[in-house]
């Protein structure tokens, strides 16, 4: 039997509360068409997804359906379908198409209080339901990288302990994302992104029930940062620089230029 393809790249897009509802349609519509004709999509050279908001998951679903682009939730709850006024359970995000659900992103462990168990049973609960954990982690303030891949190999253990235990471990994407580096006007330099995410992919690999796991880079990520970090890291997790379609594009053909040889199609 055949190994499953598994792409080179992981490209995705967390678009936070930043869009309104149509802003995040248009969005979507045209990040669709350059997915929809673009080789390193259509090869499969590139995993691709986005994350709106919890609103326009089942439009952004139906307009990126076909086009490789998938979608997730930015949030689930680790609790299942019941009493929990507010909260979105991870059956119900799956049963509308999610296949990804962002946990332990550092605006949720600061500005909500998710602390290492809370993001540890939302783990599972993605995990649970089929859905794949983009993990979040990374070091509150900057740190050489031996002391930032440590802090992060342990936020990653800590995260997966639940699923552990629950017996639901599986593929995650983690999302070293050192937190000095979210929201700046430049991103972590390509010597510290490599060798935090040549440490957590290397801690991942040691694990055969994680087997498919994927490490990528965000914090202000943007185009002309693929090309800079070399096949090591396996791709990024974009904010504010995915807001123009046309940098998702550039991005795309980074990828491209970085990888384009294991994909017929793709110069
Ligand atoms: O979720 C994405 C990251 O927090 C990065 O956001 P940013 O690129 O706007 O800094």
């Amino acid at each position: 039997m055949s190994s499953p393809h598994v792409p080179s790249v992981t490209i995705g897009v967390s678009l936070k509360m930043y869009f309104g509802h149509h802003q995040t349609l248009n969005w979507c519509r045209r990040i669709a068409a350059i997915a929809e004709r673009h080789p390193a999509v259509t090869g499969g050279l590139v995993e691709t997804f986005v994350l709106p908001s919890f609103p326009a998951l089942v439009p952004a679903a139906g307009l990126l359906a076909g086009t490789g682009v998938r979608v997730g939730a930015q949030d689930l709850s680790a609790e299942e379908p019941g009493a929990f006024t507010g909260e979105v359970s991870g059956a119900q995000l799956r049963e509308i198409g999610c296949g990804y659900a962002e946990v332990g992103h550092a605006e949720r462990r600061r500005l909500f209080h998710e602390d290492e168990t809370v993001v540890a049973a939302k783990t599972a609960a993605a995990l649970r339901h089929g859905l794949t954990p983009v993990l979040c982690v990374g070091e509150p303030e900057r740190a050489d990288a031996g002391r930032a891949a440590e802090r992060c190999a342990a936020e990653v253990e800590s995260a997966l302990a639940a699923a552990g235990r629950a017996g639901v471990l599986g593929p995650v994407i983690v999302a070293y994302e050192p937190q000095w580096a979210i929201g700046a006007p430049e991103p972590a330099s390509p010597e510290h992104i490599r060798a935090v995410c040549t440490a957590l992919s290397t801690r991942l690999a040691e694990r055969a029930e994680l087997a498919g796991s994927r490490v990528v880079y965000g914090g202000s990520a943007g185009p002309g940062l693929l090309t800079r970090l070399g096949p090591e890291v396996g791709g990024l997790f974009l904010g504010r620089f995915a807001h123009d379609p046309g940098a998702f594009e550039a991005i795309l053909d980074e990828a491209a230029a970085l990888h384009g040889t294991t994909v017929a199609g793709v110069a």
